[in-house]
């Protein structure tokens, strides 16, 4: 358990809301251990997402649906008990979160063996989400790109090019604010669609291959530290060939999307 003593340096989701008011971007890192964490939680990165990309990166597995929530818990537990200030987010495993209830039933465990201060899921699941938030469990949106649902989409493709999918996405967005959510995850949409989204709500909106007009963004860790196997998003960018440590790299993301430098042009859609 953290100490109350450090609980106090803790951030919370005022200081990101706070952040979006004053216009300071947000920097999100994934991480599954305490090694990771504790780098990434020192070089002043706000949030830190305990991903279920973790079965492609940790576990090996060509998507992340074979990751289970004894998982999730395991790899959260790892990371929150590394941090000091970070925000520490917790991906919802596939069909986890199919009925308020059974999202109850295990974002509770995230919280309470896990450790997590807030639970993301994928896709516009409204009662859930307010069910959720309704028991005191904080809850961040994804919409966009949903890798859980590969299997329907047929791939990991770019989401919302068509006027009537972005109107939905829109649509979507809105409604998961208005159900309680606290934060947002667009994933590969085009710039101006989420850019549009972010200035539509008011809770921060969080990007990854969403261009640089989000309030904040996201990375893979092992992505832009370019040792993720097989082939990486084009969004994606190796933040380590210009370091010469891994602290320099992430030090050096955190600078580059407070600067709006990252992501450029050829990282967006
Ligand atoms: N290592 C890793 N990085 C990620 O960003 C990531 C994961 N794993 N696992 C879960 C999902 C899957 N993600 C992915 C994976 C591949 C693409 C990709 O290859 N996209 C194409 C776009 C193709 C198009 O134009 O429609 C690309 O070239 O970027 C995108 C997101 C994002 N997430
Ligand atoms: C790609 C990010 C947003 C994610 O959901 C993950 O790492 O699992
Ligand atoms: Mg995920």
């Amino acid at each position: 358990m953290t100490p109350y003593a450090d609980s106090l340096k803790m951030l919370s989701i005022s200081h990101l809301a706070a952040m979006k008011q004053a216009g300071e971007k947000i920097s999100c890192l994934t991480a599954y251990d305490a090694s990771f964490s504790a780098l990434i939680d020192q070089a002043g990165i706000e949030v830190i997402l305990v991903g279920d990309s973790l079965g492609m990166v940790i576990q090996g597995h060509n998507s992340t649906l074979p990751v289970s929530i004894t998982d999730m818990i395991y790899h959260t537990r790892c990371v929150a008990a590394a941090r000091r200030r970070a925000f520490v987010l917790a991906d919802m495993p596939f069909a986890s979160y199919a009925t308020p209830q059974q999202a109850l039933d295990n974002a509770a465990p995230l919280m309470q063996a896990g450790g997590a201060q807030m639970v993301k899921l994928e896709g516009a699941k409204i009662e859930v989400i307010s069910f959720l938030v309704e028991q005191g469990i904080p809850v961040c949106g994804h919409l966009g790109l949903l890798p859980q649902s590969v299997n329907c989409i047929g791939g990991y493709k770019v989401q919302g090019r068509e006027p009537l999918q972005a109107e939905k996405l829109l649509k979507d967005a809105l409604a998961i604010e208005q159900a309680g959510a606290g934060l947002l995850i667009l994933e590969c949409i085009p710039a101006a669609l989420a850019a549009q989204i972010s200035q539509a709500l008011t809770i921060p909106v969080i990007g990854i291959g969403a261009g640089a007009d989000c309030d904040g963004q996201v990375l893979v860790l092992y992505d832009m530290l370019n040792i993720s196997v097989g082939n990486r998003p084009r969004f994606s960018k190796n933040f380590l060939s210009s370091a010469d440590s891994i602290e320099q790299a992430v030090l050096n993301y955190r600078q580059a999307v407070k600067s709006v430098e990252f992501p450029a042009a050829e990282h967006s859609y």
